[in-house]
């Protein structure tokens, strides 16, 4: 199985992707996959870092504007048009997946052109104009909000199957007990986790200031990804605080798994994915929307969660260091609380959309394999009673030297 898969940008994008393709390996542990990202983006850090091959190709978004830097980014989509076709022709893919971000564009676009079998994940309620382009062409559309589907072009709309946002197997197997130990923060402790988003946020690390401060006084355990650009300057601002161990400022969180698993509230934005994430794991929030997004699509979000009982929205237009810091050590103080949003938000998540997501995937590929699979299976069944008969005449135990054949009859 071939697998070529494309998502890039942000983190929101890259890690479904990621996703995707560990449990198609689990599933087919000898698949083939390969990612196409840009060099700029973040998945040239991450895609590596799983153990995937990453080809990069040029791509831009544009601005709302016309301006000569459109005119230069329209080049760039030409250009990274042209390098996406090479690579998908190369690679010949059984299935081609788009998780959304610029650069799904001409790979997806490609593929269909080609004739190779194309899915596109969205992960928003609101879809994004790349996959609402693509929705037109590509053989399905995987969807992660019912409400999703009436913004979809008409035409599109048979091809549209709702599975959810799909998190990543460690995140959905980490434990709270073994995550802590891991970490170092023993069971009696409150754990806070805030991150916002992929990138981190402004807004947020501002008001984090006094809510670290107050935990430190009140020795609660934390960890917060400030977000790569904004590290070093937060951290400046932070100089004169005595942390103990298990009280962590950190660009960026690799290890987010344990990090959510161990937590008992988080404090976050709101993504599609780090909301999955936290809903999976059944995990209380608070959760402030970065403005701006895309028809506030985040907003949006923040209020589903806090409408559900799951969490509390603050509106960065009222966000402020003491408004952040009265919800968290009220949350902190309120144990029932904490324990009726976890349940609230444990009845929201979806941990079983990553393998609805792979099982449409791997329909799709089954559909247009079928001859390619039946030489395969019959292959490999030839070569199975070949051994049999080998071991037989060679006067060797065949139910000794079996054991990695499933399905096959035992003599
Ligand atoms: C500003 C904007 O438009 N953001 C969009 C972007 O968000 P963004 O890229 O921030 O994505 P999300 O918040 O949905 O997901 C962030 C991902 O990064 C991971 N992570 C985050 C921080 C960290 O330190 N370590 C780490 O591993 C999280 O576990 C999660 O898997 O894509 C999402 C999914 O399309 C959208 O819903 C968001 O609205």
């Amino acid at each position: 199985m071939r697998v070529l898969l494309s998502g890039g940008g942000t983190g929101g994008h890259v890690y479904p992707a990621i996703a995707i393709a560990n449990r198609i390996k689990e599933e087919y542990p000898d698949a083939e996959i390969l990612f196409v990202g840009t060099e700029k983006g973040i998945e040239s850090e991450i895609v590596p870092k799983y153990g995937y091959e990453l080809k990069t190709v040029t791509v831009q978004g544009f601005k709302r504007k016309i301006d000569l830097d459109n005119v230069k980014r329209v080049f760039k989509l030409f250009k990274g048009l042209e390098q996406s076709r090479k690579v998908v022709k190369k690679f010949k893919p059984d299935v081609v997946i788009g998780t959304g971000g610029y650069v799904s564009g001409p790979v997806l676009f490609n593929a269909s052109m080609c004739k190779f079998p194309t899915v596109v994940h969205e992960q928003n309620s609101f879809p994004g104009v790349t996959n609402k382009i693509l929705s037109k062409m590509v053989t399905e559309v995987l969807t992660s909000f019912e409400d999703s589907h009436e913004r979809f072009p008409e035409g599109s709309r048979q091809k549209l199957v709702l599975t959810g946002n799909p998190v990543r197997k460690e995140i959905l197997t980490a434990r709270k007990s073994t995550a802590r130990r891991n970490l170092g923060i023993s069971e009696d402790k409150k754990m806070v986790l805030c991150y916002g988003g992929s990138g981190g946020a402004r807004k947020i690390n501002d008001a984090m200031k006094l809510v670290i401060e107050n935990m430190v006084k009140d020795d609660v355990a934390f960890i917060f990804a400030t977000g790569k650009y904004y590290y070093e300057e937060f951290a400046k601002s932070i100089e004169h605080i005595n942390f103990k161990p298990y009280q962590r400022v950190v660009p960026y969180l690799e290890d987010m798994a344990n990090a959510l698993a161990a937590s008992d509230l988080v404090i976050g934005s709101a993504g599609a994915i780090s909301l999955a994430e936290i809903t999976a794991l059944g995990k209380p929030s608070i959760i402030i929307p970065k403005a701006y997004t895309a028809e506030n699509h985040q907003e949006y979000n923040a209020k589903s969660i806090e409408k559900q009982g799951a969490g509390i929205a603050i509106l960065e237009k009222n966000l402020t260091p003491e408004s952040l810091n009265n919800a968290v050590f009220s949350l902190l103080g309120n144990k029932e609380k904490l324990i009726d949003m976890a349940s609230a938000s444990k009845t929201i998540g979806k941990p079983e959309a990553i393998d609805l997501i792979v099982a449409e995937i791997v329909k799709i590929y089954e559909k247009n394999n079928k001859e390619k699979i039946k030489v395969k299976k019959e292959h490999k069944d030839k070569k199975v009673s070949q051994a049999e008969v080998n071991s037989e005449e060679n006067g060797e135990n065949v139910e000794e030297n079996q054991p990695k054949v499933i399905g096959i009859k035992k003599k």
